[in-house]
């Protein structure tokens, strides 16, 4: 009997034993296209008609573009799941899967990045907090501290820290930075248990943006989030906030950001993520006082390992046992 095709969208970097032992269940093919255009094409050629499920990657939105309504109906409908190597899924437009006759389920991976994510935000908020990038700039420059030295930053101790979308990244980070003398309060949807929350005090989200002394951005992009911080928040915003994102860039406008850097609003900021990346907004470069980060928040080898050996577990449990491991929350009930 022929065995069910996986289609690899991506490169299996670290995984390799995984993704060696996936193919005694599964046949790998992989696409030909080097575009979204021949993507398409291939998808409506007949070429993938076998195959059940996929593993992607983000870097494969470069072949793929988004997975959004076009693509999504041009999928065969042998084609039933697609584990997506993040945890953010935003390259893919879950609702446009989920309203596909079948349904194209999605899983992403849960608590994996969490760690490294939060991590990278800790990394960004002492980074901004202590005004630390000019004078690492300068000393790089041969000018030791700069001239005149830089302004003096600030003590973490003792400061609000305000996390919008308190998921696992943000309970993570919260447990990290009470180490650092940080109140946290967050704002999310629905008011969590104090268990989850891990004692962090709910607020409204105006009293988020009256009360943050950092405001650390930490919930996922959808048409809802999108540009949820801009001019009118700001505004809100106590003056000399330090703002760290490490989500995605368009759930904050980075006009409205640079302007608040600019008028003195905004002391400082961290980012992880951009609206447009890899374009960086010009505003940010030439502003030292932004600690900038190209996307790393989960560069690491053993995070990175245990994303792609899970994104495959994703893959194995659908051609296996026909249903996913982790299915993103929207497709929980779908399977
Ligand atoms: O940005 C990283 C992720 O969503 O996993």
């Amino acid at each position: 009997m022929s065995k069910p095709k996986v289609l690899q969208l991506g490169e299996i970097v670290l995984a390799h034993q995984a993704w060696e032992r996936l193919s005694e269940v599964a046949e790998i093919v992989t696409p030909k296209a080097t575009n979204r255009e021949e993507f398409i094409a291939e998808c409506k050629s007949g070429r993938f008609d076998d195959v059940v499920a996929a593993y992607r990657t983000f870097p494969s939105v470069s072949i793929t573009g988004i997975f959004d309504e076009e693509l999504v109906q041009a999928t065969p409908k042998s084609w039933r799941f697609l584990a997506h190597n993040g945890a953010g899924y935003d390259q893919v437009d879950a609702h446009a899967c989920a309203a596909r006759d079948p349904p194209l389920l999605v899983s992403n991976i849960p608590s994996i990045a969490d760690d490294s994510t939060a991590d990278t935000a800790v990394f960004l908020i002492l980074g901004a907090l202590r005004n630390l990038n000019p004078s690492m700039q300068a000393l790089r420059e041969g000018k030791w501290k700069g001239e005149p030295a830089p302004a003096l930053g600030h003590d973490p101790q003792g400061k609000t820290l305000g996390i919008l979308g308190m998921g696992g990244i943000g309970r993570n980070l919260k447990i990290k930075m009470d180490v650092f003398g940080m109140k946290a309060i967050y704002h999310n949807r629905k008011k969590m248990s104090e268990e989850d929350a891990a004692g962090a005090e709910y607020v409204s989200f105006d009293e988020l943006l009256a009360r943050s002394d950092v405001l650390s951005l930490n919930l996922p992009l959808n048409p809802k989030t999108r540009h949820i911080i801009s001019t009118a928040e700001f505004a809100k915003m106590k003056k000399g906030v330090v703002i760290v994102n490490t989500a995605r860039g368009p759930v904050m406008d980075e006009d409205a950001l640079v302007k608040a850097l600019d008028s003195g609003h905004v002391a400082s900021c961290g980012l992880d993520v951009f609206e447009e990346e890899p374009k960086v907004h010009e505003g940010l470069i030439r502003n030292p006082r932004c600690v900038l980060v190209p996307h790393m928040g989960t560069w690491c080898v053993e995070t990175q390992t245990r994303m792609e050996e899970w994104t495959i577990g994703n893959v194995r449990e659908a051609v296996t046992k026909g249903k996913l491991v982790s299915p993103v929350p929207e497709h929980v009930k779908l399977q």
